[in-house]
């Protein structure tokens, strides 16, 4: 076929041949009515998913004037893009957050097909915006620590006006386990240690320190606390280990 082309197109290129001189009858049948069949290259999304996935950890009206200033704080450390590709350089990175972490991870999108098609990451799962989990992460990789800034809504309630252990102990693990996940990769929490320090009042706005202590083989162990914002109070203190673990240990396989 590409020397009958390449006999057709001699030494001019294709200018003034039609597609029908240049291909086979039956070839350029073929080749229009799949033609016919592709939409216009501008319609095409090159985003494999049907919507842009939507980062939970951005600003919204349930944010206190609190929560918003150490947000605005945090973000001015972070490494920008600018339009001509010349970003400045900053120690900090904000991490968005999705409701389903998996599908947007490398190799997501196959993975997500595989496992419980409709989970969701539960610390995203409530429609209503400041009735549980508000939390965005920022990270330092340099240092090998983030800090996490979360505001605790209303329905998190354990203690009469206070937060849950449970809520508190599901934020430590999923700021401590992204820390971890950043660092080494697919990770499972093999152990968490928690002190409760003070109880937390509702609506509370906090600050989830965690930081590397050390990387063991396969063990990542990271330690963390919890303060208010201006780091005078200790609401919390946890030290948890995660394991990595294949992709085939979601599926029961012990490699
Ligand atoms: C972007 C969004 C990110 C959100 C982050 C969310 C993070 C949330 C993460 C989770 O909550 S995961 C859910 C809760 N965790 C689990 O369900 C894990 C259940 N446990 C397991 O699947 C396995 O026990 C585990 C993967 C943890 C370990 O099993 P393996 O067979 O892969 O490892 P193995 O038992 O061979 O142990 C490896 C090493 O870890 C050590 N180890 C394992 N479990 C331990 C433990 N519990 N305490 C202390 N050490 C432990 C073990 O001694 C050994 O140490 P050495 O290398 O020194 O020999």
């Amino acid at each position: 076929m590409l020397g009958h082309i390449a006999r057709r197109l001699g030494s001019n290129g294709l200018k003034g041949i039609s597609p029908q001189q240049l291909l086979p009858k039956e070839t350029h049948r073929h080749l229009q009515s799949s033609l016919d069949t592709i939409r216009p290259i501008s319609t095409v999304s090159l985003w494999p998913f049907s919507s842009q996935p939507r980062d939970f950890s951005q600003p919204n009206s349930s944010w206190s004037p609190e929560m918003q200033k150490v947000y605005d704080h945090y973000y001015a450390l972070c490494d920008t893009d600018t339009e001509n590709g010349e970003g400045k350089k900053r120690p900090w990175r904000k991490l968005p957050s999705y409701n389903r972490s998996i599908k947007y991870a490398t190799g997501g999108i196959h993975l997500s097909k595989l496992i419980q098609a409709k989970a969701r990451l539960f610390t995203r799962n409530v429609k209503e915006q400041g009735a549980t989990f508000e939390y965005v992460v920022f990270v330092n990789k340099e240092e090998k620590r983030c800090v996490c800034v979360f505001q605790a809504g209303r329905l998190l309630e354990g203690a009469p006006g206070h937060v849950h252990g449970g809520a508190i102990a599901t934020m430590i693990d999923t700021v401590t386990g992204t820390l971890a996940g950043f660092l080494s990769g697919p990770i499972m929490t093999a152990n968490l240690n928690i002190d409760y320090r003070s109880p937390m009042p509702l609506d509370s706005v906090v600050l989830i320190h965690s930081a590397l202590d050390r990387i063991e083989r396969r063990k990542t162990y990271i330690t963390s606390k919890v303060t208010s914002t201006d780091e005078s109070k200790l609401y919390t203190e946890a030290t948890a280990l995660f394991v990595s673990i294949s992709v085939g240990h979601l599926f029961g396989s012990r490699n």
